[in-house]
């Protein structure tokens, strides 16, 4: 049985299977996509960097072909992906299994409702990351990768998962990956809202502060409202776009510096609409914010507001444009 089934071998799945498996672990990838499964079985998976090509051999399978019984599952689809994925995968998971998700989003809340907390791991991920052809992932640019319990204990499985994980780079273990979580969508409200225009997203952070500060600092006083801690990570420090703070614009010139020097410089929610044209999973992602926002009396008008060009933008019915940002920041 491999070690790791990664689950979702697209930009975030292929990368960490690409370095897991150069290390010498069993890897298996399980992908939807047969152009990228079949590139996989036939030429092995490339990892795409600064210096050029890598290439390490992987096993990959569709999921009608996966093994009956697997263990060690991570889980890196798109959030609107995930349910499905749960109700084919919750027969296979062996009774010492686990999965961890390798997602945007609060996707643990409902992997844990299918699979129970018990096999439930949490992970915050912010590398950066593209499949540009089948069976080729294009690295992005590094960022944080930390692992965690969602109840928050540093159990031994997530002390040998990022361990693992280390094969990739700087892979740590957290006692609140909730708080990575939340943080990530008050940064992530940032770059879902620089998807409604066809720019990189630093330009677009930069050319509309008041707005982007402004929508994010919503987001937070729901992460707030609810009690939880914000971590801090890579260029990005909530504490300085929480309501009331005077620290944004220092903040925002260190996040903008920092997302310049990354080769990726649109959005896997940009790339959904305009490259890949297919719907985006933010909707996902901020439904439960807007659920508990609603249920905590907290405001989002603006996230609302964002959410909704979006989808008039995903849909077609309204064109990508900066305007959209102009607009929002009346
Ligand atoms: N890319 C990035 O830089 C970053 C991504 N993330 C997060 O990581 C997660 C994964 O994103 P990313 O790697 O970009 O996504 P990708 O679209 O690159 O990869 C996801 C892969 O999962 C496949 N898939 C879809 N449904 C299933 C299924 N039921 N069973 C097996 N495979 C399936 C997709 O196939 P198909 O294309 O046929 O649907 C695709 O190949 C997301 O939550 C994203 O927000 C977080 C930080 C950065
Ligand atoms: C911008 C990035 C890479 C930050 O992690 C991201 O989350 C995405 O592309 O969806």
């Amino acid at each position: 049985m491999a070690e790791y089934t990664v689950v979702g071998g697209g930009a975030i799945g292929g990368t960490l299977a690409f370095h897991l498996a150069r290390a010498g672990h069993r890897v298996l990838i399980v992908d939807a996509d047969e152009a990228h499964v079949a590139a996989i079985r036939s030429n092995g998976l490339v990892l795409r960097g600064p210096d050029g090509d890598a290439r390490v051999s992987i096993e990959a399978v569709v999921p009608d072909a996966a093994p009956a019984e697997l263990r060690g599952v991570l889980l890196a689809v798109k959030a609107q992906a995930t349910a499905g994925v749960l109700s084919w995968l919750e027969p296979r998971l062996a009774s010492d299994g686990f999965v961890v998700s390798l997602q945007n989003g609060l996707n643990e809340r409902l992997i844990a409702s299918v699979v129970g907390p018990e096999r439930t791991v949490g992970a915050f991920v912010n590398l950066f990351a593209d499949v540009v052809e089948p069976g080729v992932v294009r690295d992005g640019g590094q960022g944080a990768l930390v692992v965690g319990e969602p109840d928050g204990r540093i159990s031994e499985r997530v002390e040998r998962i990022v361990a693992d994980l280390q094969a990739w780079g700087p892979a740590k273990a957290t006692d609140n990956v909730e708080g990575y979580l939340w943080a990530k969508l008050g940064f992530g409200a940032m770059l879902t809202t620089t998807a409604l225009a066809d720019a990189p997203m630093a330009e677009l952070i930069d050319r509309h502060r008041p707005l982007m500060h402004a929508i994010t600092a919503e987001v937070l006083a729901v992460a707030l409202a609810g009690g939880r801690r914000l971590e801090a990570f890579d260029q990005f420090d909530p504490a300085a776009y929480v309501p009331g703070s005077t620290a944004q614009d220092a903040a925002t010139d260190r996040l903008t510096a920092w997302l310049r020097t990354m080769p990726k410089d649109r959005s896997g929610i940009w790339r959904d609409i305009a490259v890949r044209h297919r719907p985006v999973e933010v909707h996902d992602h901020y439904g439960p914010v807007l659920a508990e926002a609603a249920s905590r009396g907290v405001p989002v008008p603006l996230l609302t507001a964002m959410l909704e060009r979006l989808r008039a933008v995903e849909t077609g019915e309204a064109a990508m444009s900066e305007q959209h940002l102009v607009e929002l920041g009346r």
